[in-house]
C-alpha cells in the first residue's frame, strides 16, 4: 500500500468502507495533504487541444471553440502548445513536459491514439488502458497497483442494479463495452471480469480534474484521494494547481474527526443529490442537510411544494442544454429562473439553475447579463452554500465576478453600447474590484495556498490591471455595495 501523509490515518467505518480520519488537529485553511501526480490522469478529448498533456497549464486562445466561459477564469497565456509529432493529438507547453509525459503515460498512449484517429477512448477506458499496459510493462509500483486494487469498485451493484433502458445503454452496459475497449486496445490477458471491475473502480473513485478556477479538464485517480468519504457538509476541498491535488480543511478538523469531501455540487435539492449519489456511489446520505431540508428551512412553502417547482425547473434546464445554440437555450433558462421569483434565491435548484444561465450570458458574450448573474450569486447564494469566506468555489466565484468588473469598467470607459443599461446605477466599480481583490487575496492563502497557481495568476492579474496594494475605506465599499445589490435584485 502507499504510504498516507502525516496529518491522516485510514480508519473502518460501519456503513461507508474505509475512510481517512485526522491524525492531529486540523486548522481552518490549512492543508491537508497534497499528491504531487496521481496516479493517473486523462484529459477529456475536448481538452486535448487547450491543455498542456503533461502540467495541465490551459490556453483556451488554442481553443477551436472560441473563449469559453473559463477563460475568465483562467489567466490567459501567451504559450503556444505543440502537438505530439507522433499521434497528433496531445498536445504540451514545453519539451520538458514532453519528455516527462512520454516517461510516464504516453509511451502507452501513442500508438493507441494513432490508431483510433480521430477517435479517443473514453476516459474511464483510458485509465483502465493504461493501467493494464503500465502493470505489463512493469512500470507501475507494487504498491500502488495495490492500492487500486483495494478501492471499492461497487461490480455487484453495479452488474445488478442497471438494466437497459430505452433512453440508451444503462451504466452495466457501459461497463462492458470500456473493458472490451480496454482489453483489446492493452492486449492484456487479464480476464474480462477483472478489467470490468477495474472499469468499475475508476468509476467509483476517479475524480473531475480540473483547472485552479474549476474549468473540468479531465478526468484523474489518486489512491490516497479515492479515500476520502462524501457528506453534503464537507470538512475539506479539493483544488488543483497543475499536476498537484491539494486537499485543504474549511473549518477546524479535531484529531479522529473523520475527513470528508462532497461528491455533488450544494446548489441542487437534497433529492438530486440523494438520486446522484445512490446511482453513481451506491449508497444513501444521511448527512443533516439531505434528512431535513435545513439550507432551505422556508416554512412559506412546502416540501412537495418545491419538489414540484425544481422537477419542473430542471426540465426547462434540460430542454436548455439539448438545444444547438446558446441563443436558444437563453430564453429557457430565464423561464426556470422565473419559476422562483416569489422565493429566496438559494432555494436549490435555482442556484444550480443560475450558474448555467451565467455560463450560456458568457458563451453569447452577453457580459451584462454575465455580471448581472454573477452578482446575484455573490449577494444571495455563495455565502449560504459555499461556507467559509475562503471556501474555493467561493474564492475562483469572487474571481470571475472581478474580471467581469474590470472588462464592465473597460467597456463603459470606452461607451460600449452593450454596457449602457448599467450607468444608471452609478457605481464606481474600481472600489469594487479593489474590495474584491483585497478578499480573493486574503481567501486564496487558505482556498488554495499561497504557493498555488491560483495565487500567482491573481497576483499578476492586480500587476497587469494596475491595482495597487491600496485598501478602501469600509464606508464607501458599502455604498457601492448598495448600488451592485440593485443589479443583483434588478435580473431576478
Ligand atoms: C471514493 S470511495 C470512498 C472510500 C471508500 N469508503 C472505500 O472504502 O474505499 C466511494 C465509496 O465510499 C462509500 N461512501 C462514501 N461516502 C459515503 C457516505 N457518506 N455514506 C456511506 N458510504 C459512503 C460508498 O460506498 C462509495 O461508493
Amino acid at each position: 500500500m502507499t504510504e498516507l501523509p502525516p496529518n491522516v490515518y485510514r480508519g473502518e467505518l460501519p456503513d461507508a468502507g474505509s475512510g481517512l480520519f485526522a491524525s492531529q488537529l486540523i486548522e481552518p485553511g490549512e492543508e491537508v495533504f497534497r499528491v504531487q501526480g496521481c496516479l493517473v490522469s486523462v484529459l477529456n478529448q475536448s481538452q486535448l487541444t487547450t491543455a498542456c498533456a503533461n502540467c495541465f497549464l490551459w490556453v483556451p486562445e488554442n481553443s477551436e471553440d472560441g473563449v469559453g466561459a473559463g477563460a475568465l477564469g483562467e489567466e490567459p497565456k501567451s504559450k503556444k502548445l505543440r502537438a505530439c509529432q507522433r499521434c497528433k493529438i496531445v498536445r504540451y507547453c514545453s519539451k520538458e513536459c514532453q519528455a516527462q509525459s512520454w516517461s510516464h503515460s504516453h509511451k502507452y498512449e501513442c500508438k493507441l491514439f494513432s490508431k483510433l484517429y480521430p477517435q479517443v477512448l473514453p476516459n474511464t477506458a483510458r485509465i483502465v488502458t493504461q493501467l493494464l499496459l503500465r502493470r505489463k510493462a512493469k512500470d507501475l509500483p507494487s504498491s500502488d497497483w495495490q492500492a487500486f486494487l483495494a478501492l471499492q469498485s461497487h461490480i455487484d451493484d453495479f452488474r445488478s442494479s442497471h438494466n437497459g433502458t430505452s433512453e440508451g445503454l444503462s451504466t452495466w452496459q457501459t461497463i462492458e463495452l470500456m473493458s472490451q475497449a480496454a482489453s483489446k486496445y492493452s492486449d492484456s490477458r487479464e480476464p474480462m471480469q477483472f478489467i470490468q471491475e477495474m472499469t468499475a473502480r475508476v468509476l467509483v473513485n476517479a475524480l473531475t480534474l480540473t483547472t485552479p478556477t474549476f474549468d473540468p479538464l479531465g478526468l484523474t485517480l489518486s489512491t490516497t484521494a479515492s479515500l476520502l468519504n462524501h457528506s453534503c457538509t464537507p470538512n475539506t476541498a479539493i483544488t488543483y494547481s497543475g499536476r498537484h491535488l491539494t486537499l485543504r480543511s474549511l473549518i477546524s478538523i479535531p484529531q479522529a474527526t473523520e475527513i470528508t469531501i462532497s461528491y455533488t455540487a450544494p446548489t441542487t435539492t437534497p433529492p438530486t443529490r440523494l438520486t446522484h449519489l445512490q446511482a453513481r456511489y451506491f449508497f444513501t446520505c444521511t448527512c443533516p442537510s439531505c434528512s431535513t431540508h435545513t439550507t432551505n428551512n422556508l416554512p412559506e412553502i412546502s416540501d412537495t411544494a418545491i419538489e414540484a417547482l425544481s422537477v419542473r425547473a430542471i426540465e426547462l434546464q434540460n430542454t436548455a442544454s439539448s438545444q444547438q445554440k446558446p441563443e436558444q437555450a437563453g430564453p429557457l433558462l430565464k423561464q426556470a429562473l422565473d419559476l422562483f421569483k416569489p422565493y429566496p434565491p438559494h432555494l436549490q435548484p435555482y442556484p444550480a439553475i443560475l450558474h448555467t444561465a451565467f455560463l450560456n450570458a458568457i458563451s453569447l458574450q452577453n457580459w451584462p447579463a454575465a455580471l448581472a448573474y454573477s452578482l446575484r450569486a455573490y449577494f444571495f447564494i455563495d455565502a449560504i452554500h459555499y461556507q467559509p469566506e475562503w471556501h474555493p468555489v467561493r474564492i475562483v466565484r469572487k474571481w470571475v465576478l472581478l474580471r467581469l468588473v474590470v472588462q464592465t469598467a473597460a467597456l463603459m470607459s470606452e461607451g460600449d453600447a452593450s454596457v449602457k443599461g448599467l450607468e444608471k446605477y452609478g457605481v464606481d466599480w474600481r472600489v469594487f474590484a479593489l474590495a474584491l481583490l483585497r478578499d480573493i487575496e486574503e481567501g486564496g492563502g487558505r482556498s488554495h495556498g499561497v504557493d498555488s497557481i491560483f495565487a500567482k495568476q491573481v497576483d499578476g492579474f492586480a500587476r497587469d490591471a494596475g491595482m495597487g496594494r491600496g485598501s478602501v475605506e469600509g464606508e464607501v465599499v458599502g455604498r457601492e455595495m448598495r448600488k451592485l445589490r440593485r443589479i443583483a435584485e434588478d435580473c431576478g
